[in-house]
């Protein structure tokens, strides 16, 4: 592993495929002159709108995203992260699928969200994920790259599960991605410590590419995309707009800290 640049990109995806795609390529360019080799994209970086237009339009969304995400990494030479994109499983449901790609635009890992967001937001919207979604039945996959180090893979509710993190460090993860559109409103009160928490406990690198904004009618998402360092410390974060945010990954800095604090080591149960 070397130290690099990684970049979290945080974006306002409509209900529009081909805007989504012309705003996300301007900001992996942007990632890309300030020097990221990896480079990571929020979860519905494609489409975000109503439930029954993402099923809708599903075969066009996954067909056309998987082919940006190769084009991109190719012409960039990124190692390139979709952090979630509907992909049909029969005409009423789709998996929300993780992909990352290296440089030449191959397949490395491909992930299945597991966990739903089925809840009632005290805000009035009401998340019924699963009327749509189809959730994965595997644990998510670590990605072991020579140049980049254990890459895991994870996607937005997720977060709240730390089993699932716990289980990407067993494997040997050193950066956890957790690609999002989490609401506004829980947010503000639970994104960055949750994030600071897994990255403290597994001491791992957390990339949390996001959605910012308003996509349509009442849906509004909490933006701050950013990279935390294994200690927790927030490296980089993009605020409340459209960009990225950008932060060295260290292999020194990852071993001082689990020099400095073994819990790892330490573990007893899982
Ligand atoms: O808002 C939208 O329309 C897009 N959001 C999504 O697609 C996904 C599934 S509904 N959002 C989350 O998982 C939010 C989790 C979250 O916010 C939390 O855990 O608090």
């Amino acid at each position: 592993m070397k130290s690099y640049l990684a970049a979290a990109v945080q974006m306002t995806s409509l209900p529009d495929l081909e805007k989504n795609l012309v705003e996300a390529e301007t900001l992996i360019e942007l990632a890309v002159r300030q020097g990221a080799e990896l480079i990571t994209l929020p979860e519905n970086f494609s489409f975000l709108g109503k439930e029954e237009d993402k099923v809708a339009q599903a075969d066009a969304i996954a067909l056309q995203s998987e082919k940006f995400l190769k084009t991109m990494a190719q012409r960039f030479q990124i190692t390139l992260l979709g952090g979630g994109f509907p992909v049909p499983v029969d005409n009423t449901k789709v998996y929300n699928t993780a992909l990352l790609l290296d440089p030449n635009g191959v397949e490395l890992v491909r992930y299945q969200k597991v966990h739903l967001f089925d809840v009632n937001v005290p805000d009035g919207n009401t998340y019924q994920e699963s009327s749509t979604v189809m959730p994965g039945d595997q644990l998510p996959p670590v990605c072991h790259s020579e140049t980049l180090g254990n890459l895991g893979l994870s996607v937005c509710y997720d977060v709240r599960f730390p089993e699932l993190y716990r289980h990407l460090a067993y494997k040997g993860a050193d950066i956890l991605f957790v690609p999002a559109a989490f609401t506004a409103y829980t947010g503000k009160d639970h994104w960055q410590v949750l994030l600071q928490a897994r990255a403290i406990e597994n001491t791992c690198y957390v990339i949390a590419p996001a959605q910012t904004g308003r996509h349509y009618a009442m849906r509004k998402t909490h933006g701050h995309a950013m990279i935390v360092d294994p200690w927790g410390v927030i490296l980089a974060d993009a605020g409340d707009q459209p960009g990225v945010a950008i932060a060295e990954i260290n292999p020194t800095r990852l071993e001082q800290v689990r020099r400095q604090m073994p819990s790892l080591e330490h573990r007893v149960f899982i």
